[in-house]
């Protein structure tokens, strides 16, 4: 299985790449400045010229807050640039796995958000990324739209790097403790894609394989919880930890809105892909060994 992968030094194109041979695959790594997605003119060429049995888009404008300064370039590449690759996708005749997010809702429900509860993002960046899902789902019926949620690994940034980060010169940091979600490590997201992918090129017929699926890791918290946990677990192996100090989302303005309750239910994705990932616990413990190991 030869894989397309939009993203290259993303967390999730990172750690397609490095997942890759457990799963007997190939992963081929597309980014800047060879594709940009906000620039569509020679994306086809390349996406032909490179080959392989089925795309996933693991690019994005991921900058939450920043995005609400550049709406146009934020919808032009997780906008219009998805619906370009599935697009070409289409024209390949590969599916294609197309990454979305939890921020698509506005967090308001007062149980787990399923994936036919209705959408309303709250900033920017999911507007965008909803415009993305709307796009792929246009351009081809042979998609599986992944919707995660607050990842974390050893690659680029996120918010277990910047808690690790913050320590080093702090004694206590305030983490809002009313904003609850799905932690999920890109490594294991990873390991879900890869078996989305062998069911969707092994049943090319199949439609309920097909369509919206929630892919998250097991179990939910708030960022202070999430933040305790990081720190827990760094104290015990002598690296950087702090006090977590509560705050309500009222105490850490922010230029975009974020949801309040954006906790995915995985139910759909365990039942059709059959496709369950580790509780955020486990997984985080792997991750910050990870971490630490880099950094010996
Ligand atoms: N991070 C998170 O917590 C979550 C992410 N998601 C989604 O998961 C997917 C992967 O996210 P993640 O790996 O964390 O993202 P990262 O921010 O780690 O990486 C994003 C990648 O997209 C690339 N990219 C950005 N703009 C363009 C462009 N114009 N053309 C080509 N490539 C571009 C970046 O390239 P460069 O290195 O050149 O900047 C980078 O490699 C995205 O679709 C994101 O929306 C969903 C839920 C949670
Ligand atoms: C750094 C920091 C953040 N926070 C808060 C702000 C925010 O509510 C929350 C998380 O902040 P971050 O900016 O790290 O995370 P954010 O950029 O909102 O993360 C999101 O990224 C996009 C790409 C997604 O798709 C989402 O699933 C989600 O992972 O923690 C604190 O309370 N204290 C702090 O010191
Ligand atoms: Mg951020």
């Amino acid at each position: 299985m030869r894989i397309i992968v939009i993203g290259r030094d993303g967390q999730v194109a990172r750690s397609l790449a490095e997942r890759a041979a457990a799963h007997g695959a190939e992963a081929v790594l597309l980014g800047r400045p060879k594709l940009d997605l906000a620039d569509p003119s020679g994306i086809e060429d390349i996406l032909y010229e490179t080959g392989g049995d089925l795309i996933v888009n693991a690019a994005a404008y991921t900058a939450v807050d920043q995005a609400e300064a550049e709406p146009e370039l934020a919808e032009a590449i997780n906008g219009i640039g998805a619906g370009v690759i599935a697009g070409v996708a289409a024209a390949m005749s590969v599916p294609l796995i197309h990454i979305s997010t939890d921020y698509v809702f506005d967090g308001t429900l007062d149980r787990p958000y399923r994936e036919d509860d209705p959408v309303n993002p709250l900033g920017v960046y999911g507007t965008s990324k909803l415009l993305g899902e709307t796009a792929v789902a246009e351009a081809t019926g042979d998609h599986a739209i992944l919707r995660t949620a607050w990842i974390y690994s050893p690659f680029g940034k996120n918010f277990v790097k910047t808690m690790l980060r913050l320590a080093q010169d702090r004694d206590e940091i305030g983490v809002v403790a009313d904003q609850f979600g799905s932690p999920t490590s890109a490594l294991d997201l990873a390991d879900g894609i890869y078996a989305v992918a062998k069911n969707l090129l092994s049943k090319p017929q199949e439609g309920t394989l097909r369509g919206i699926f929630h892919m998250a890791g097991g179990g939910f918290a708030s960022w202070a919880e999430l933040a305790s946990e990081i720190f827990a677990v760094s104290a015990r192996s002598g690296g950087p930890s702090a006090k977590v100090r509560p705050l309500s989302t009222a105490d850490y303005p922010t230029r975009a809105k974020r949801p309040a309750n954006s906790r995915l239910d995985c139910g759909k994705l365990a039942a059709i892909h059959g496709v369950e990932l580790p509780s955020w616990q486990s997984s985080l413990d792997r991750c910050l060994e990870q971490i630490t190991a880099e950094q010996h």
